[in-house]
């Protein structure tokens, strides 16, 4: 499906905090087609996430796609995740250092302490909530994307 633009550093939509999915909205084709799309996108630019401020769409879903990468050889190679009005509900003490990039900020990459374990609720494309830990990357990920729903780039954390 469409590969959508993605905004840049600097662009106001990234700076705003998104608003949540609306009830109606579940199940609905334009939920499908936009998680359609972020995917496309995500993929396309060889991304391990994507939250829909991204692509210019001020909404609360996020995408976490880890996989082993240059950064991360041992990172887990987890199938897609579209998270929708996801809400961090624990960050574990413990933190880590890792290195983050952003589609949003190429040719710059950071250092950013996240917090290693999480628990997250959020809701499947269909309504359905589900809570689910997630440490290492994919905690790295899903704190990354939660944090462009609320207009923060890892930049800020540096
Ligand atoms: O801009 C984004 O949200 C996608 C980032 C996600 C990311 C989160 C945490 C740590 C690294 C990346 C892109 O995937 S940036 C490309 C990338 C991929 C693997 C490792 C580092 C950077
Ligand atoms: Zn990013």
């Amino acid at each position: 499906s469409a590969v959508l633009p993605v905004a840049q550093r600097g662009e106001i939509i990234l700076t705003l905090k998104a608003v949540p999915v609306a009830a109606s909205e579940f199940n609905s084709p334009w939920l499908e087609q936009l998680a359609q799309a972020m995917q496309a996108t995500m993929l396309a630019r060889n991304g391990v996430g994507i939250a829909a401020p991204q692509v210019y769409v001020s909404k609360r879903v996020i995408i976490v796609a880890s996989r082993p990468n240059p950064r991360y050889p041992d990172a887990p190679d987890m199938a897609a995740v579209v998270m929708v009005n996801p809400e961090i509900l624990q960050f574990s003490k413990e933190t880590c250092l890792g290195e983050e990039g952003c589609l949003s900020v190429p040719d710059e990459r950071g250092t950013v302490a996240r917090a290693q374990r999480i628990i997250v609720r959020y809701f499947t494309l269909h309504g359905e909530s589900v809570e689910a830990t997630y440490e290492g990357f994919p905690a790295r990920i899903v704190q990354h994307e939660v944090d462009h729903l609320d207009g923060v780039l890892f930049v800020e954390r540096l």
